[in-house]
Protein backbone atom coordinates (compact mmCIF):
# COMPACT_ATOMS: atom_id res chain seq x y z
CA UNK A 1 0.00 0.00 0.00
CA UNK A 2 1.46 3.34 -0.93
CA UNK A 3 1.22 6.08 1.64
CA UNK A 4 0.64 9.67 0.60
CA UNK A 5 3.69 11.91 0.80
CA UNK A 6 2.98 13.21 4.28
CA UNK A 7 5.50 15.96 4.68
CA UNK A 8 6.14 18.70 2.25
CA UNK A 9 9.88 18.76 1.76
CA UNK A 10 11.25 22.10 2.78
CA UNK A 11 13.30 24.01 5.30
CA UNK A 12 13.53 22.78 8.85
CA UNK A 13 15.01 22.89 12.31
CA UNK A 14 17.11 20.09 13.83
CA UNK A 15 17.09 20.46 17.59
CA UNK A 16 19.33 18.42 19.84
CA UNK A 17 17.98 18.44 23.37
CA UNK A 18 21.17 17.52 25.14
CA UNK A 19 20.74 14.80 27.74
CA UNK A 20 17.05 14.21 26.91
CA UNK A 21 16.68 10.52 27.67
CA UNK A 22 13.61 8.36 28.04
CA UNK A 23 12.69 6.37 31.14
CA UNK A 24 9.51 5.60 33.05
CA UNK A 25 8.36 8.15 35.60
CA UNK A 26 10.26 7.77 38.86
CA UNK A 27 11.25 9.91 41.77
CA UNK A 28 14.74 10.34 40.33
CA UNK A 29 13.47 11.19 36.82
CA UNK A 30 13.82 14.97 36.48
CA UNK A 31 12.04 14.96 33.12
CA UNK A 32 8.88 13.34 34.43
CA UNK A 33 8.99 15.28 37.70
CA UNK A 34 9.16 18.54 35.74
CA UNK A 35 6.07 20.22 34.31
CA UNK A 36 6.76 19.96 30.58
CA UNK A 37 3.46 20.34 28.70
CA UNK A 38 5.12 21.22 25.41
CA UNK A 39 7.50 18.25 25.39
CA UNK A 40 4.73 15.90 26.57
CA UNK A 41 2.44 17.13 23.83
CA UNK A 42 5.21 16.92 21.29
CA UNK A 43 5.79 13.24 21.94
CA UNK A 44 2.08 12.42 22.33
CA UNK A 45 0.72 14.28 19.31
CA UNK A 46 3.42 14.14 16.70
CA UNK A 47 5.24 11.30 14.97
CA UNK A 48 7.73 10.09 17.54
CA UNK A 49 9.87 7.12 18.41
CA UNK A 50 12.74 6.14 20.68
CA UNK A 51 16.26 6.17 19.31
CA UNK A 52 19.20 4.15 20.61
CA UNK A 53 21.96 6.52 21.66
CA UNK A 54 24.36 4.29 23.58
CA UNK A 55 26.44 1.14 23.18
CA UNK A 56 26.94 -0.65 19.87
CA UNK A 57 24.08 1.18 18.11
CA UNK A 58 26.25 4.29 17.91
CA UNK A 59 29.74 2.74 17.85
CA UNK A 60 30.50 2.44 21.56
CA UNK A 61 31.39 -0.65 23.54
CA UNK A 62 28.29 -2.72 24.40
CA UNK A 63 26.40 -1.33 27.36
CA UNK A 64 28.32 1.93 27.63
CA UNK A 65 26.52 5.23 28.13
CA UNK A 66 26.23 7.69 25.29
CA UNK A 67 28.00 11.01 25.31
CA UNK A 68 27.82 14.32 23.51
CA UNK A 69 30.76 13.66 21.20
CA UNK A 70 29.62 10.34 19.79
CA UNK A 71 25.99 11.47 19.96
CA UNK A 72 26.54 14.49 17.75
CA UNK A 73 29.01 12.66 15.52
CA UNK A 74 26.50 9.91 14.76
CA UNK A 75 23.64 12.40 14.36
CA UNK A 76 25.79 14.10 11.73
CA UNK A 77 27.37 11.03 10.12
CA UNK A 78 24.18 9.05 9.60
CA UNK A 79 26.03 5.89 10.58
CA UNK A 80 27.51 4.44 13.76
CA UNK A 81 31.15 5.43 14.13
CA UNK A 82 33.64 3.28 16.00
CA UNK A 83 34.40 5.61 18.90
CA UNK A 84 37.79 6.02 20.49
CA UNK A 85 36.87 3.92 23.54
CA UNK A 86 36.02 1.02 21.24
CA UNK A 87 39.14 1.45 19.11
CA UNK A 88 41.35 1.55 22.21
CA UNK A 89 39.69 -1.59 23.55
CA UNK A 90 40.25 -3.34 20.22
CA UNK A 91 43.90 -2.28 20.28
CA UNK A 92 44.20 -3.77 23.76
CA UNK A 93 42.38 -7.02 22.93
CA UNK A 94 44.45 -7.59 19.81
CA UNK A 95 47.72 -6.87 21.59
CA UNK A 96 48.41 -3.96 19.23
CA UNK A 97 48.68 -1.42 22.04
CA UNK A 98 51.11 -3.40 24.17
CA UNK A 99 53.41 -3.91 21.20
CA UNK A 100 52.86 -0.49 19.64
CA UNK A 101 56.16 0.48 17.97
CA UNK A 102 55.97 4.15 18.96
CA UNK A 103 55.16 3.32 22.57
CA UNK A 104 57.87 0.66 22.64
CA UNK A 105 60.51 2.96 21.17
CA UNK A 106 59.73 5.73 23.65
CA UNK A 107 59.71 3.38 26.63
CA UNK A 108 63.03 1.95 25.55
CA UNK A 109 64.53 5.40 25.12
CA UNK A 110 63.22 6.46 28.54
CA UNK A 111 64.52 3.32 30.22
CA UNK A 112 67.96 3.76 28.68
CA UNK A 113 68.15 7.40 29.75
CA UNK A 114 66.97 6.53 33.27
CA UNK A 115 63.98 8.79 32.77
CA UNK A 116 60.53 8.44 34.28
CA UNK A 117 57.21 7.57 32.66
CA UNK A 118 54.32 9.83 33.68
CA UNK A 119 50.81 8.49 33.09
CA UNK A 120 48.19 11.23 33.26
CA UNK A 121 44.45 10.63 33.06
CA UNK A 122 41.03 10.23 34.58
CA UNK A 123 40.76 7.34 37.00
CA UNK A 124 37.26 5.91 36.86
CA UNK A 125 35.27 3.49 34.72
CA UNK A 126 32.82 6.10 33.43
CA UNK A 127 33.88 5.21 29.87
CA UNK A 128 33.20 8.73 28.61
CA UNK A 129 36.69 10.18 28.87
CA UNK A 130 38.79 7.27 30.07
CA UNK A 131 38.82 3.84 31.65
CA UNK A 132 41.01 3.12 34.63
CA UNK A 133 41.62 -0.45 33.40
CA UNK A 134 43.51 0.90 30.38
CA UNK A 135 46.32 1.63 32.82
CA UNK A 136 47.02 -2.05 33.20
CA UNK A 137 48.11 -2.31 29.57
CA UNK A 138 50.35 0.74 29.80
CA UNK A 139 51.86 -0.44 33.06
CA UNK A 140 52.56 -3.85 31.55
CA UNK A 141 54.34 -2.20 28.62
CA UNK A 142 56.41 -0.06 31.00
CA UNK A 143 57.30 -3.10 33.04
CA UNK A 144 58.26 -5.07 29.90
CA UNK A 145 60.63 -2.28 28.89
CA UNK A 146 62.02 -2.03 32.40
CA UNK A 147 61.21 1.59 32.96
CA UNK A 148 62.17 1.92 36.60
CA UNK A 149 60.22 4.98 37.64
CA UNK A 150 56.54 5.12 36.64
CA UNK A 151 54.36 7.86 38.12
CA UNK A 152 50.61 8.03 37.83
CA UNK A 153 49.08 11.49 37.97
CA UNK A 154 45.53 10.56 38.82
CA UNK A 155 42.54 12.74 37.98
CA UNK A 156 39.46 12.00 40.08
CA UNK A 157 36.01 11.91 38.46
CA UNK A 158 32.72 12.18 40.39
CA UNK A 159 30.83 13.17 37.23
CA UNK A 160 30.71 10.14 34.92
CA UNK A 161 30.47 7.93 38.00
CA UNK A 162 28.77 8.51 41.35
CA UNK A 163 30.49 11.15 43.44
CA UNK A 164 32.66 10.18 46.42
CA UNK A 165 33.91 7.05 44.69
CA UNK A 166 37.40 8.43 43.97
CA UNK A 167 39.01 6.46 46.75
CA UNK A 168 37.69 3.18 45.31
CA UNK A 169 39.15 3.94 41.90
CA UNK A 170 42.50 5.01 43.34
CA UNK A 171 42.57 1.74 45.25
CA UNK A 172 42.03 0.01 41.91
CA UNK A 173 44.97 1.93 40.44
CA UNK A 174 47.12 0.72 43.34
CA UNK A 175 46.05 -2.86 42.60
CA UNK A 176 46.94 -2.46 38.94
CA UNK A 177 50.40 -1.15 39.81
CA UNK A 178 50.94 -4.07 42.18
CA UNK A 179 49.88 -6.54 39.46
CA UNK A 180 52.21 -4.98 36.90
CA UNK A 181 55.06 -4.59 39.37
CA UNK A 182 55.44 -1.02 38.12
CA UNK A 183 54.13 2.40 38.99
CA UNK A 184 52.75 4.37 41.88
CA UNK A 185 50.26 7.18 42.29
CA UNK A 186 52.29 10.37 42.52
CA UNK A 187 49.69 13.12 42.43
CA UNK A 188 45.92 13.48 42.63
CA UNK A 189 43.70 16.29 41.39
CA UNK A 190 40.00 16.60 40.50
CA UNK A 191 38.74 16.84 36.94
CA UNK A 192 37.25 20.26 37.67
CA UNK A 193 40.84 21.55 37.56
CA UNK A 194 42.59 19.14 35.21
CA UNK A 195 39.77 18.82 32.68
CA UNK A 196 38.49 22.36 32.34
CA UNK A 197 37.65 23.03 28.72
CA UNK A 198 36.27 26.52 29.05
CA UNK A 199 39.57 28.37 29.00
CA UNK A 200 39.75 28.83 32.78
CA UNK A 201 43.53 28.70 32.75
CA UNK A 202 43.76 29.44 36.47
CA UNK A 203 42.29 25.97 37.02
CA UNK A 204 44.47 24.30 34.40
CA UNK A 205 47.64 25.91 35.76
CA UNK A 206 47.08 24.19 39.10
CA UNK A 207 47.16 20.84 37.35
CA UNK A 208 50.24 21.85 35.34
CA UNK A 209 52.12 23.04 38.42
CA UNK A 210 51.18 19.82 40.22
CA UNK A 211 52.39 17.29 37.68
CA UNK A 212 55.31 19.28 36.25
CA UNK A 213 56.70 20.79 39.42
CA UNK A 214 55.14 18.96 42.34
CA UNK A 215 53.23 21.97 43.61
CA UNK A 216 50.40 20.63 45.74
CA UNK A 217 49.48 19.76 49.30
CA UNK A 218 51.65 16.92 50.52
CA UNK A 219 49.79 13.93 51.90
CA UNK A 220 50.68 10.34 52.57
CA UNK A 221 47.70 8.49 51.09
CA UNK A 222 45.23 8.53 48.22
CA UNK A 223 42.42 8.34 50.75
CA UNK A 224 43.61 11.52 52.46
CA UNK A 225 43.98 13.23 49.08
CA UNK A 226 40.37 12.52 48.09
CA UNK A 227 39.16 13.28 51.60
CA UNK A 228 40.68 16.75 51.43
CA UNK A 229 38.03 17.91 48.94
CA UNK A 230 35.10 19.89 50.25
CA UNK A 231 33.29 19.69 46.92
CA UNK A 232 33.46 16.04 45.97
CA UNK A 233 35.73 14.13 43.62
CA UNK A 234 35.54 16.67 40.78
CA UNK A 235 37.27 19.24 42.95
CA UNK A 236 39.97 17.31 44.79
CA UNK A 237 42.67 19.97 45.27
CA UNK A 238 46.17 19.48 43.87
CA UNK A 239 47.80 16.87 46.09
CA UNK A 240 51.25 15.30 46.09
CA UNK A 241 51.54 11.80 47.51
CA UNK A 242 54.77 11.94 49.46
CA UNK A 243 55.53 8.19 49.47
CA UNK A 244 56.06 8.39 45.67
CA UNK A 245 59.15 10.57 46.19
CA UNK A 246 60.17 13.21 43.69
CA UNK A 247 57.77 12.80 40.74
CA UNK A 248 58.38 16.10 39.00
CA UNK A 249 58.72 15.92 35.24
CA UNK A 250 62.35 16.31 34.24
CA UNK A 251 64.33 16.43 31.01
CA UNK A 252 64.28 13.04 29.28
CA UNK A 253 61.03 11.83 30.88
CA UNK A 254 58.02 10.75 28.87
CA UNK A 255 54.31 11.38 29.29
CA UNK A 256 51.42 9.17 28.21
CA UNK A 257 47.98 10.77 28.36
CA UNK A 258 45.48 7.99 28.90
CA UNK A 259 42.15 9.78 28.43
CA UNK A 260 40.77 8.59 25.11
CA UNK A 261 38.45 11.58 24.71
CA UNK A 262 40.15 14.81 23.82
CA UNK A 263 37.86 17.71 24.59
CA UNK A 264 38.41 18.03 28.31
CA UNK A 265 42.05 17.03 28.50
CA UNK A 266 43.46 19.00 25.58
CA UNK A 267 43.67 22.34 27.39
CA UNK A 268 45.78 20.70 30.12
CA UNK A 269 47.88 18.83 27.56
CA UNK A 270 48.59 22.02 25.65
CA UNK A 271 49.48 24.01 28.75
CA UNK A 272 51.72 21.27 30.10
CA UNK A 273 53.56 20.99 26.76
CA UNK A 274 54.05 24.74 26.66
CA UNK A 275 55.20 24.88 30.27
CA UNK A 276 57.75 22.10 29.81
CA UNK A 277 59.08 23.72 26.68
CA UNK A 278 59.29 27.14 28.32
CA UNK A 279 61.25 25.66 31.21
CA UNK A 280 63.69 23.88 28.91
CA UNK A 281 62.51 20.34 29.55
CA UNK A 282 62.52 18.02 26.56
CA UNK A 283 59.80 15.45 27.18
CA UNK A 284 58.24 13.00 24.73
CA UNK A 285 54.45 12.83 24.83
CA UNK A 286 51.92 10.44 23.36
CA UNK A 287 48.19 10.13 23.90
CA UNK A 288 46.13 6.96 23.92
CA UNK A 289 43.77 8.32 21.26
CA UNK A 290 44.06 11.30 18.97
CA UNK A 291 43.76 14.75 20.61
CA UNK A 292 42.77 18.08 19.13
CA UNK A 293 45.62 19.90 20.83
CA UNK A 294 47.42 22.93 19.40
CA UNK A 295 50.69 21.17 20.04
CA UNK A 296 50.94 17.96 18.02
CA UNK A 297 50.83 14.94 20.30
CA UNK A 298 51.17 11.62 18.47
CA UNK A 299 48.36 9.15 19.15
CA UNK A 300 48.73 5.44 19.83
CA UNK A 301 45.28 4.70 18.40
CA UNK A 302 44.01 6.60 15.34
CA UNK A 303 40.43 7.83 15.17
CA UNK A 304 37.82 6.58 12.71
CA UNK A 305 36.98 8.41 9.50
CA UNK A 306 33.73 10.33 9.94
CA UNK A 307 33.44 12.04 6.58
CA UNK A 308 30.48 11.89 4.22
CA UNK A 309 27.95 13.09 6.78
CA UNK A 310 25.25 15.72 6.89
CA UNK A 311 27.61 18.68 6.46
CA UNK A 312 29.08 17.21 3.28
CA UNK A 313 25.61 16.43 1.92
CA UNK A 314 24.33 19.92 2.73
CA UNK A 315 27.36 21.43 0.99
CA UNK A 316 26.89 19.20 -2.07
CA UNK A 317 23.22 20.21 -2.27
CA UNK A 318 24.07 23.89 -1.84
CA UNK A 319 21.94 24.19 1.29
CA UNK A 320 22.53 26.84 3.94
CA UNK A 321 22.67 25.83 7.60
CA UNK A 322 22.96 27.92 10.74
CA UNK A 323 24.47 26.22 13.81
CA UNK A 324 23.50 27.58 17.22
CA UNK A 325 24.54 26.57 20.72
CA UNK A 326 25.93 28.08 23.83
CA UNK A 327 29.62 27.71 24.60
CA UNK A 328 29.32 24.35 26.43
CA UNK A 329 27.92 22.67 23.32
CA UNK A 330 29.10 24.89 20.49
CA UNK A 331 31.69 22.42 19.19
CA UNK A 332 29.02 19.75 19.18
CA UNK A 333 26.79 21.46 16.60
CA UNK A 334 29.81 22.43 14.51
CA UNK A 335 32.98 20.36 14.83
CA UNK A 336 31.50 17.07 16.10
CA UNK A 337 28.31 17.04 14.03
CA UNK A 338 30.57 17.73 11.03
CA UNK A 339 32.58 14.58 11.74
CA UNK A 340 35.36 16.11 13.89
CA UNK A 341 36.22 18.30 10.96
CA UNK A 342 37.13 21.91 11.64
CA UNK A 343 36.56 23.05 8.04
CA UNK A 344 33.59 25.38 7.72
CA UNK A 345 31.86 24.54 4.48
CA UNK A 346 30.31 27.22 2.30
CA UNK A 347 26.81 28.29 3.34
CA UNK A 348 27.45 27.22 6.93
CA UNK A 349 27.03 29.84 9.67
CA UNK A 350 28.05 29.42 13.28
CA UNK A 351 26.41 31.28 16.16
CA UNK A 352 28.15 30.78 19.50
CA UNK A 353 26.09 32.12 22.38
CA UNK A 354 28.19 33.31 25.27
CA UNK A 355 27.07 34.73 28.57
CA UNK A 356 27.94 34.53 32.20
CA UNK A 357 31.33 32.82 32.33
CA UNK A 358 30.83 31.41 35.83
CA UNK A 359 29.53 27.92 35.50
CA UNK A 360 27.37 27.61 38.62
CA UNK A 361 24.53 25.74 36.99
CA UNK A 362 22.62 25.03 40.19
CA UNK A 363 22.27 28.78 40.65
CA UNK A 364 21.68 29.38 36.91
CA UNK A 365 19.77 26.40 35.51
CA UNK A 366 18.40 28.53 32.69
CA UNK A 367 21.98 29.13 31.51
CA UNK A 368 21.85 31.25 28.33
CA UNK A 369 18.77 29.53 26.98
CA UNK A 370 16.86 32.74 26.27
CA UNK A 371 19.62 33.91 23.96
CA UNK A 372 19.93 30.51 22.28
CA UNK A 373 16.17 30.47 21.69
CA UNK A 374 16.17 34.00 20.31
CA UNK A 375 18.94 33.05 17.89
CA UNK A 376 16.99 29.98 16.73
CA UNK A 377 13.84 32.06 16.23
CA UNK A 378 15.80 34.62 14.26
CA UNK A 379 17.52 32.07 12.04
CA UNK A 380 14.20 30.30 11.45
CA UNK A 381 12.69 33.54 10.18
CA UNK A 382 15.32 33.84 7.44
CA UNK A 383 14.11 32.70 4.02
CA UNK A 384 17.68 31.93 2.90
CA UNK A 385 18.28 29.41 5.67
CA UNK A 386 17.42 25.82 4.78
CA UNK A 387 18.34 24.19 8.04
CA UNK A 388 18.77 25.51 11.57
CA UNK A 389 20.77 23.16 13.79
CA UNK A 390 20.67 24.01 17.47
CA UNK A 391 21.58 22.41 20.76
CA UNK A 392 19.60 23.18 23.91
CA UNK A 393 22.15 22.32 26.58
CA UNK A 394 20.32 22.75 29.88
CA UNK A 395 18.93 19.26 30.51
CA UNK A 396 22.41 17.75 30.23
CA UNK A 397 24.58 20.48 31.66
CA UNK A 398 22.40 21.09 34.71
CA UNK A 399 21.80 17.34 34.99
CA UNK A 400 25.54 16.95 35.53
CA UNK A 401 25.27 18.84 38.81
CA UNK A 402 23.33 15.87 40.17
CA UNK A 403 20.95 18.43 41.71
CA UNK A 404 17.43 17.21 41.10
CA UNK A 405 15.63 20.49 41.78
CA UNK A 406 17.91 22.50 39.49
CA UNK A 407 17.56 19.85 36.77
CA UNK A 408 13.76 19.99 37.03
CA UNK A 409 14.02 23.76 36.50
CA UNK A 410 16.29 23.16 33.49
CA UNK A 411 13.71 20.79 31.98
CA UNK A 412 10.93 23.32 32.50
CA UNK A 413 13.01 26.11 30.96
CA UNK A 414 13.70 23.88 27.96
CA UNK A 415 9.99 23.20 27.65
CA UNK A 416 9.21 26.92 27.52
CA UNK A 417 11.96 27.44 24.93
CA UNK A 418 10.45 24.66 22.82
CA UNK A 419 7.14 26.51 22.78
CA UNK A 420 8.81 29.58 21.26
CA UNK A 421 10.75 27.50 18.76
CA UNK A 422 7.69 25.53 17.65
CA UNK A 423 5.83 28.79 17.13
CA UNK A 424 8.70 30.12 15.03
CA UNK A 425 8.63 26.89 13.01
CA UNK A 426 4.91 27.30 12.32
CA UNK A 427 5.43 30.93 11.35
CA UNK A 428 8.14 29.99 8.86
CA UNK A 429 6.50 26.72 7.71
CA UNK A 430 9.42 24.64 8.87
CA UNK A 431 9.42 21.08 10.07
CA UNK A 432 11.17 20.36 13.38
CA UNK A 433 13.11 17.23 14.26
CA UNK A 434 13.86 17.13 17.98
CA UNK A 435 16.08 14.42 19.43
CA UNK A 436 18.21 13.74 22.50
CA UNK A 437 21.89 12.89 22.03
CA UNK A 438 22.05 10.56 25.08
CA UNK A 439 20.23 10.16 28.36
CA UNK A 440 21.03 12.08 31.49
CA UNK A 441 18.22 13.85 33.37
CA UNK A 442 15.78 10.93 33.24
CA UNK A 443 17.84 9.17 35.88
CA UNK A 444 19.43 11.15 38.66
CA UNK A 445 20.59 8.40 41.04
CA UNK A 446 22.99 5.50 40.68
CA UNK A 447 24.32 2.65 42.72
CA UNK A 448 27.90 3.27 43.78
CA UNK A 449 30.52 0.47 43.85
CA UNK A 450 29.84 0.07 47.58
CA UNK A 451 26.15 -0.65 46.90
CA UNK A 452 24.68 2.60 48.17
CA UNK A 453 22.34 4.66 45.94
CA UNK A 454 23.74 8.15 45.39
CA UNK A 455 22.74 11.27 43.49
CA UNK A 456 24.11 10.88 39.97
CA UNK A 457 24.65 13.57 37.38
CA UNK A 458 26.07 11.40 34.61
CA UNK A 459 24.79 9.97 31.35
CA UNK A 460 22.71 6.83 30.89
CA UNK A 461 22.18 4.01 28.40
CA UNK A 462 18.49 4.89 27.94
CA UNK A 463 17.11 5.57 24.47
CA UNK A 464 16.24 9.13 23.54
CA UNK A 465 12.97 10.57 22.22
CA UNK A 466 12.96 11.47 18.53
CA UNK A 467 10.03 13.58 17.31
CA UNK A 468 9.19 15.00 13.90
CA UNK A 469 6.80 17.92 13.75
CA UNK A 470 5.71 18.16 10.08
CA UNK A 471 5.57 21.51 8.37
CA UNK A 472 1.90 21.14 7.56
CA UNK A 473 -1.06 19.68 9.36
CA UNK A 474 -3.48 19.15 6.49
CA UNK A 475 -2.06 15.76 5.51
CA UNK A 476 -2.05 12.61 7.64
CA UNK A 477 0.86 12.57 10.04
CA UNK A 478 3.41 9.89 9.23
CA UNK A 479 4.07 7.05 11.65
CA UNK A 480 7.68 6.51 12.61
CA UNK A 481 9.14 3.02 13.08
CA UNK A 482 8.98 1.78 16.65
CA UNK A 483 12.72 1.90 17.17
CA UNK A 484 15.42 4.02 15.63
CA UNK A 485 19.01 5.02 16.32
CA UNK A 486 20.86 8.31 16.16
CA UNK A 487 22.23 7.13 12.79
CA UNK A 488 18.75 7.64 11.34
CA UNK A 489 18.71 11.37 12.10
CA UNK A 490 20.81 12.66 9.18
CA UNK A 491 19.00 10.52 6.56
CA UNK A 492 15.67 11.74 7.98
CA UNK A 493 16.79 15.36 7.96
CA UNK A 494 17.96 15.06 4.34
CA UNK A 495 14.66 13.42 3.40
CA UNK A 496 12.73 16.26 5.04
CA UNK A 497 14.87 18.71 3.07
CA UNK A 498 13.95 16.85 -0.10
CA UNK A 499 17.24 14.99 -0.55
CA UNK A 500 18.48 11.42 -0.45
CA UNK A 501 20.69 10.07 2.35
CA UNK A 502 24.41 10.35 1.65
CA UNK A 503 26.05 7.26 0.17
CA UNK A 504 28.20 6.82 3.32
CA UNK A 505 25.11 6.75 5.55
CA UNK A 506 23.74 3.43 6.79
CA UNK A 507 20.88 4.96 8.81
CA UNK A 508 17.51 5.27 7.10
CA UNK A 509 14.97 8.03 6.68
CA UNK A 510 12.32 7.38 9.31
CA UNK A 511 9.49 8.61 7.10
O1 LIG B 1 30.92 17.02 30.45
C1 LIG B 1 31.53 16.07 29.93
O2 LIG B 1 32.71 16.10 29.64
C2 LIG B 1 30.75 14.81 29.60
C3 LIG B 1 30.64 14.00 30.84
O3 LIG B 1 31.88 13.69 31.34
O4 LIG B 1 29.50 15.14 29.10
P1 LIG B 1 29.23 15.40 27.56
O5 LIG B 1 29.50 14.12 26.83
O6 LIG B 1 27.76 15.75 27.51
O7 LIG B 1 30.10 16.50 27.13
MN1 LIG C 1 25.21 15.63 25.24
MN1 LIG D 1 26.90 15.56 29.33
Amino acid sequence: MSTPEPVLAGPGILLVLDGWGHADAADDNALTLARTPVLDNLVARHPSTLAEASGEAVGLLPGTVGNSEIGHMVIGAGRPLPYDSLLVQQAIDSGVLRTHPRLGALLEKTAEAGGALHLIGLCSDGQIHAHVEHLSELLAAASAHQVQRVFIHAITDGRDVADHTGETYLARVAELTAQAGAGQIATVIGRGYAMDKAGNLDLTEQAVALVADGHGSPTDSARAAVGSSERGDEWVPATVLTPAGDARITDGDMVVWFNFRSDRIQQFADRLSEHLMATGRSVDMVSLAQYDTRTAIPALVERADASGGLADELAAAGLRSVRIAEAEKFEHVTYYINGRDAAVRGKEEHVRITGDAKADYVARPRMNLDRVTAAVVEAASRMDVDLVIANLANIDVVGHTGNLAATVTACEATDAAMERILQAARDSRRWVLAVGDHGNAERMTKQAPDGTVRPYGGHTTNPVPLVVVPNRSDTPAPVLPERATLADVAPTVLHLLGHKPGSAMTGRPLL
